[in-house]
């Protein structure tokens, strides 16, 4: 087996547990992520649907353009947030869990997302969940952020902002939050069309290189802060479980690490 085949069996063994655990057929609405590994966890619903183990009334709803598309093509009922009924904690949180994709997890499991551009969908659904799991192979799995992965941080902008958004980045200072003396942020391009990427919302993104991230909430709060940012890829402390899976075929499931070492 190549060793892209070997990726792809890593993400659907963990993409697989992370459904077999988490959508019992009690869940009613689901959050479905973006990403080639959210493939599996759709073709793991599709079978569970086959199997009439999912709750009859399931909905789905979608975090990207690819993510509604697969929803539909397996059979299964989409959603949008807006429709769903307020639940009666106020908090406004109508999803039972959501299953998504990584480009990165640290140890506390704060992530980096939006290597596929779709991070403001994916947090406004994962804000409106009452769990977020990750699902990915562990290439994914990392100590601090920017240990392994390299693409930067993804900022969506408003297009109108882009280079104002991009020269302000630039410029922040956060003494031990980052390793870089200054980052460096570039308008991603897209392929087979001449220009930027163009998010599902209409706007651009910038890859945004801070090196090693110390202090992952900090550094998203700052970058939200810049006028013309519309969703800063870091999702800190949102995720409360992470399942990698590994070429050798086995799978490991962490939690974030102040958690398990309070069970410890
Ligand atoms: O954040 C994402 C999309 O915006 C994806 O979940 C992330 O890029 C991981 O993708 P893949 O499962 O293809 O490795």
């Amino acid at each position: 087996m190549g060793s892209a085949d070997l990726v792809a069996q890593a993400k659907r063994a963990a993409a697989f547990a992370a459904v077999n655990k988490h959508v019992t057929p009690d869940v009613r609405v689901l959050g479905v992520g973006t990403g080639s590994t959210v493939v599996f966890v759709v073709e793991r619903l599709a079978e569970l649907r086959a199997q009439g183990q999912l709750h009859p009334e399931l909905v789905c709803v979608p975090t990207s353009f690819q993510s509604s598309q697969l929803i539909v093509a397996a059979g299964l009922r989409p959603a949008e947030l807006n429709d769903l009924p307020a639940d009666g904690d106020g908090l406004h949180a109508p999803i039972d869990v959501t299953i998504d994709g990584a480009d990165e997890v640290d140890a506390e499991l704060n992530v980096i997302k939006g290597g596929g551009a779709a991070h403001l969908r994916e947090k406004v659904v994962a804000a409106a969940s009452r769990a977020l799991v990750i699902v990915g192979d562990s290439t994914k799995d990392a100590r601090v952020l920017g240990d392994k992965w390299a693409g930067g941080v993804p900022v969506e902008v408003a297009p109108l902002a882009w280079r104002t958004a991009k020269a302000q980045i630039e410029r922040i200072a956060l003494p031990g939050a980052f390793e870089l003396a200054a980052p460096a942020a570039t308008l991603r391009q897209a392929v087979r069309k001449a220009g930027p990427v163009v998010t599902d919302n209409g706007n651009f993104v910038l890859d945004v290189c801070f090196g090693r991230i110390h202090d992952p909430p900090a550094v998203e709060r700052r970058v939200m802060m810049v006028p013309g940012v519309v969703e800063v890829g870091i999702f800190s402390g949102m995720a409360c479980e992470a399942w990698f899976g590994n070429e050798d075929g086995t799978i490991a499931c962490r939690i974030p690490q102040s958690m398990a070492k309070k069970h410890e």
